[in-house]
């Protein structure tokens, strides 16, 4: 659901949009993560494998393939979700352990196929395998007991996100809160931050468990982005574009999914206030559910976008999952729906889940450039188009408000090579330039 937001809507004239920051765009015009959204609102029953699948068999037609489904259903429920498309488990059994002094870089070897779901579990495998690292058993457990319990008592206050699609209003398929740590930058957020065009209207303080927890996150990702260095990047070297700063959370999504039915579908978060290459801190608790995530790969047509199929991390409760420098610009990542859950001896069947975010000063949005519309603009980076992919550039959002079509801004994001803009301090240069003849995404 995620995933409506996370799309052009000059062409769906109809339609309006929604709020939460998060999400990211190809730039790249209607993907097949838009349409298989739409298509699963349409369809709110069907498993997403079939989803794609009867989009792909339709030539990316999201009427033809809703059509297609919804015909058969009126006599006969779903097919169940084939057994078959999930395998492997522990690919380390199969692989030297590092040495001490290792440089690797993270698997190039395409280990999904189309349409399949590679499960892991081991955090060797994870780490080896996707742009994430995990830890099980991340907290003591009566801190892990306390923040759980905390998270319950406040959940009752999450909302779903509202979207129009068409004539159809759709909530999101899970519900969620904003934190920021003062009640000054929570306001500061209710009337500076523009998220898809809107303010939060809702904007919560970090609670004193959330807070507690904040800290050991923080030394555990920081911890975790110098292995991820050290261990997969090239010469051992940060990312161009990554901050050398030291990550500090001081906002976070909080994400609270019911029942095995809630999910949220493939999306990339919005680096808008986070800058190029960020790095979020992501902690599980309750039952435990899968994450999955898919590599981008640059296509001309639907039937490309899951060419390497998608890859299954299990979080069960008290694991801290790493999305580090790779993750937002080149993956995307989405929580499936259940078809079963063991529920949680206090969590029920619900999964609450904390985003650690380290929003930076200099993308304030008193700073970064607004729009003809006058609105701050939002930061994307291209995904798909392979001439410009993992260029960065500032365009209008206001499109995304319920009435507005928005302007046709776009600039090319001028950053460093620490991800620093030409306005903040020690900025040594762009170094985000478009090769000649692509000097526009589209
Ligand atoms: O629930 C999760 O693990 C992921 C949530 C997510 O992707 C987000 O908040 O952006
Ligand atoms: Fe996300």
């Amino acid at each position: 659901m995620e995933a409506f937001i996370s799309r052009k809507r000059r062409k769906l004239s109809s339609e309006a949009a929604s709020s939460s920051e998060r999400k990211d765009e190809d730039g790249d015009g209607e993907s097949t993560d838009f349409k298989l959204a739409m298509l699963a609102s349409l369809c709110p029953d069907w498993p997403q494998d079939i989803l794609l699948d009867s989009l792909l068999a339709c030539e990316g037609s999201v009427e033809r393939a809703a059509d297609a489904l919804l015909l058969p259903a009126k006599t006969g429920a779903p097919p169940k979700r084939s057994a078959v498309n999930g395998y492997q488990s522990c690919l380390a059994w199969f692989a030297r352990p590092p040495e001490d002094g290792d440089v690797r870089t993270p698997s190039k070897k395409t280990l999904t196929q189309k349409g399949k779901t590679l499960h892991l579990f081991a955090p060797e495998d994870v780490e080896a395998h996707t742009p994430c690292s995990i830890i099980h058993n991340f907290l003591p457990q009566d801190i892990a007991d306390a923040l759980l319990r905390e998270l319950l008592d406040e959940a009752p206050s999450f909302t779903r996100e509202t979207f129009q699609l068409f004539d159809r209003t759709v909530e999101s398929p899970h519900s969620m809160r904003f934190y920021v740590d003062s009640l000054d930058e929570a306001q500061e957020q209710k009337t500076r931050y523009v998220y898809n065009g809107s303010y939060i209207a809702d904007v919560a303080q970090t609670t004193p468990e959330m807070l507690k927890v904040s800290a050991l996150v923080r030394g555990a990702v920081n911890e975790e982005i110098g292995h991820r260095i050290q261990r997969f990047y090239p010469s051992g070297e940060k990312l161009k574009f990554q901050s050398p700063e030291e990550w500090q959370p001081n906002a976070s999504f909080v994400n609270c999914y019911a029942s095995g039915k809630e999910s949220v579908g493939y999306h990339s978060d919005q680096l808008t206030y986070l800058g190029p290459r960020a790095v979020i801190g992501s902690l599980s608790l309750g039952v435990a559910r899968e994450f999955r995530v898919r590599r981008i790969v640059p296509t001309v047509n639907a039937a490309s976008a899951d060419t390497q199929g998608q890859i299954a991390i299990h979080l069960p409760h008290n694991s801290l999952l790493v999305m580090h420098a790779e993750m937002q610009e080149e993956w995307k990542h989405s929580v499936a729906p259940a078809q079963a859950i063991d529920p949680h001896p206090l969590a029920g069947n619900k999964r609450l889940n904390i985003t650690y975010r380290c929003y930076k000063e200099y993308l304030h949005p008193n700073y970064t450039p607004r729009c003809k519309c006058d609105v701050p603009a939002v930061l994307r980076c291209v995904q798909k188009r392979a001439a410009t992919r993992g260029r960065y550039m500032w365009m209008c959002h206001s499109g995304y408000t319920p009435g507005q079509t928005g302007c046709s801004y776009f600039e090319w994001a001028a950053f460093d090579d620490d991800g620093r803009p030409p306005w903040a301090e020690g900025y040594k240069g762009n170094v985000n330039v478009p090769a000649p003849g692509n000097e526009t995404p589209v």
